[in-house]
């Protein structure tokens, strides 16, 4: 097997990131795990959570090895001020991003196979007066890419996302052709190449309730998403008609299915959290770089504690391993 090494960012310093990370190096693991951030933070965090913590400090030209148990190598990212567990600190948020920025020109240049992030709080990087939506807007930017697309996975369900980080009232009219047809050729590009599925069959939502009821209430289906999804079954995509989504969320569809296309945030991401939260995995497609994430929040109410789960990051690191892995087999930088 392959041995990767993979970028971790614990993400907003007052939440449950650090906790984990730390956490998940308590059993060490079969790839390299570099934390990009402040070792003062995960000392401390190791020391309130009772954990032993050994950090290990990363050099780019070190052989790639596993992560030995109760270890974690560090690549230093300083934090101006120091955390204080669940308390938001404004003064932190530009930390938050350096972390972020310093990983992904790592994955840019191969020093990593992969970037795998704890949670960011949206809130408090606004607050210090920085525009920020998500991980994948900010990654879109930071690394060129045309369009991104969200997609969150469980066992026995994908669901990506047409819009992303919207008010509600601005997603009907962010509903274009020109972006479905991105969003789409993304989601069937990358089930490809980093899953490892030939042909992958996309079940798509529609946008108002009974997928606009032939019109009765609604006519994005039929003015947009549908000229769509026939313009790109003529290219070979493999894709459904536009779906009720109350209805589309059952085994019957989902059995011949490789991943659901939601049309905004709260339409899919329920269904998948109610199925999977805390087993799940978000997944930023579209990139030159692999980029996986957690399926929850910063849960500052949880920071320190040593009852933040730490499933959900787990399952983070080894997709992003398995999907390094399908890339390395089909010869994809
Ligand atoms: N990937 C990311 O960076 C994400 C960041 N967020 C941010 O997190 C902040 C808080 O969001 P919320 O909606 O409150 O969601 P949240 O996921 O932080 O918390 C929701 C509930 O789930 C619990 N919870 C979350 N993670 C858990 C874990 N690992 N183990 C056990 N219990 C856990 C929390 O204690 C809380 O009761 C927001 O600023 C949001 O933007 C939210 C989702 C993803
Ligand atoms: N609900 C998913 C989420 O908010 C994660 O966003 P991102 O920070 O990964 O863009």
């Amino acid at each position: 097997m392959s041995i990767y090494r993979l970028a971790l960012t614990p993400g907003e310093p007052a939440g449950i990131g650090p906790d984990l990370c730390i956490q998940i190096a308590q059993q060490g693991h079969p790839h390299q795990l570099v934390a990009i951030a402040d070792p003062r933070l995960l000392e401390a965090r190791a020391q309130q959570l009772n954990l032993p913590i050994k950090l290990l400090s990363y050099e780019p030209d070190q052989p790639i090895t596993a992560t030995p148990p109760g270890c974690l190598w560090v690549d230093t990212v300083p934090m101006k001020h120091t955390s204080i567990a669940g308390q938001l600190d404004s003064r932190n948020a530009q930390y938050v991003l350096d972390t972020l920025s310093r990983a992904t020109s790592g994955c840019l240049s191969n020093e990593f196979s992969a970037l795998v992030t704890a949670p960011v709080h949206k809130g408090i990087i606004n607050d210090a007066g920085i525009q920020f939506s998500g991980h994948t807007e900010f990654l879109e930017q930071l690394t060129g890419s045309d369009k991104v697309v969200m997609m969150l996975a469980t066992k026995g369900l994908r669901v990506a996302l047409a819009t992303t980080h919207l008010p509600l009232s601005e997603v009907p009219k962010a509903i274009t052709q020109p972006l479905l047809e991105q969003v789409l050729e993304v989601l069937h590009r990358d089930l490809q190449r980093s899953f490892g599925l030939d042909n992958p069959r996309i079940l798509i939502a529609g946008l108002n309730p009974h997928a606009g009821e032939g019109g009765h209430m609604g006519h994005e289906e039929i003015d947009t998403i549908q000229p769509v999804i026939n313009r790109l079954r003529q290219q070979g995509l493999n894709l459904s008609d536009p779906l009720p989504a109350d209805t589309l969320f059952n085994q019957k569809y989902l059995e011949s299915a490789d991943a659901v296309l939601a049309m905004y945030h709260d339409q899919g991401l329920p269904v998948l959290k109610y199925k999977g939260f805390g087993q799940a995995v978000n997944i930023t497609l579209g990139m030159p770089i692999i980029r996986t994430s957690v399926d929850h929040g910063t849960a500052l109410d949880l920071t320190a504690t040593g009852q933040a789960d730490s499933g959900s990051l787990l399952t983070a690191i080894n997709y992003a391993a398995f999907m390094a892995g399908n890339r390395n087999n089909r010869n994809i930088q």
